[in-house]
């Protein structure tokens, strides 16, 4: 379970202010619940964790495990909600110099179709090239250019490379139930496919197929993950009091200091295995509270890297920032610093220390100077980076967007406006359909 604490808000904030959204966090999670909300055709995700079966989840385990024998690579295809959530829990969990080791427990996880970089390509299509190597293609509108055209390569060498009929084996695609042209392909060609349900949204979507199945392929444990997200979907439920769910806790305190003018929400970690979570959370609370020109700024750091860059702007910059701490009570593994006879380095009162202490301390003395600095500062503690803690997390901070979300006065699931470069890109690509687009954007330039 998370410890959420905003006691370092409420130099910057008052906690009655904060208490007073009850009313309004109760409307938002009654909205969520009767589906009265604004992009309730979208609410899948709420009671996800609780209603995922067994079966469900052996069903992913077998095609992970084909997977695992069949393959020293898997390339997950995907693009923003269909590869990120599988990214921030694979990344949380493995072992950061797993990719270096030369026996491996579980196929190499790599990723394509969040980019269009051609050297990107290039190079991964050269680092496969004497590998066996499967993908998982994932696309909820299978549509998505950046995803199909990395997959349009992908698949090519995978079946020159292996043959049709193992391709066939190695390629899983993980897309809507009838449309697109992820639907189209996988059925065309024989595919093993799952769906993503109609109403959970890409950046909701890590409890899926679209995460579990390539979290299943790196070899972790996806009936904890759901377990500790199904626990948190309890510890935020509906009839769960105000001030004992963190999520309608978070969601108050986040609008309220917006509402102070802190328009950005820096999310900071002290553990550098915890980037693409944050990754993700930018997607989630960016996509859902970013629109009719309102919406606090997602940014992230991760400390104590950033300290020594972007420290200085946070300590003294422009008063417009709170920050949210994901803190990790303990670690999963003991290191302690060493005894240096002749302390050439002066480190000797560190000696005997966990490695640990020492980022403990930093973290403390980085959050004492961020709010003396008039960064207000929101911590959450996770137990441990493991499944159940990992699942736990990501159900919160959706639990908590959605409430947030119905609180700013904003549909939080859809986004309109990620469109209109799309629009563009096809236009100024000459794509069939579009070419009354194409001729008005070429005498723009
Ligand atoms: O899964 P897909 O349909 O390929 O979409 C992938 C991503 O790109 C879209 O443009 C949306 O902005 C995201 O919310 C989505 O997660």
């Amino acid at each position: 379970m998370i410890d959420l604490n905003i006691e370092k808000t409420l130099g910057f904030i008052s906690k009655e202010k904060v208490f007073a959204y009850e009313a309004q966090a109760k409307a938002a999670q009654e909205a969520l619940e009767n589906g009265t909300g604004k992009g309730n055709d979208f609410l899948g995700w709420l009671h996800l964790p609780s209603s995922i079966s067994k079966e469900h989840l052996a069903e992913l385990k077998a095609t992970a495990q084909t997977l695992r024998e069949n393959c020293e690579v898997v390339v997950v295809a995907g693009i923003g909600g269909s590869y990120l959530g599988a990214r921030a829990v694979i990344e949380a969990l493995s072992d950061s110099f797993t990719w270096l080791r030369d026996k491996k427990t579980a196929p190499v996880i790599l990723y394509a179709g969040h980019n269009i970089g051609e050297d990107y390509l290039y190079e991964l299509t050269r680092y496969l090239a004497d590998k066996k190597f499967g993908v998982i293609n994932i696309s909820k509108s299978g549509t998505t250019t950046e995803t199909a055209l990395a997959f349009r390569l992908l698949k090519k060498q995978c079946e020159d490379q292996r043959g049709k009929d193992v391709a066939k084996q190695v390629i899983v695609a993980i897309t809507d139930a009838k449309k697109g042209a992820a639907r189209v392909t996988a059925d065309n060609e024989g595919y093993k496919s799952f769906i993503i349900p109609d109403n959970v949204g890409g950046r909701f979507s890590v409890l899926t197929p679209v995460g579990l199945l390539p979290i299943a392929v790196a070899g972790f444990d996806i009936d904890k993950l759901v377990a500790g997200a199904a626990a948190m979907e309890k510890a935020c439920g509906k009839d769960v009091p105000f001030v004992q769910n963190p999520a309608a806790i978070y969601a108050a305190t986040r609008n309220e200091l917006y509402k102070n003018g802190k328009k950005i929400e820096i999310l900071v970690n002290f553990n550098p295995k915890l980037h693409y979570v944050s990754e993700w959370w930018k997607q989630l609370y960016g996509e859902s509270e970013g629109k009719e020109h309102k919406g606090i700024f997602p940014a992230a750091v991760d400390f104590s890297t950033d300290l020594h860059s972007m420290g200085q702007w946070i300590q003294e910059g422009e008063r417009t920032i709170c920050e949210t701490v994901i803190s990790v009570e303990k670690t999963n593994h003991k290191l302690e610093v060493p005894t240096d006879e002749q302390n050439l380095d002066g480190l000797n009162f560190l000696a005997g220390k966990r490695v640990d202490e020492v980022n403990k301390m930093a973290e403390l003395g980085t959050q004492l100077a961020h709010v003396d600095g008039g960064v207000p500062n929101i911590r959450i503690v996770i137990p441990a980076l493991n499944e159940e803690s990992i699942g736990g997390l990501l159900y919160f901070f959706e639990k908590a967007c959605g409430i947030s979300g119905y609180i700013l006065g904003v549909n939080p699931f859809d986004q309109p406006g990620v469109e209109a470069y799309k629009k563009n890109m096809f236009a100024l690509l000459n794509k069939p359909g579009y070419e009354e687009e194409s001729k008005a954007i070429r005498a723009r330039l």
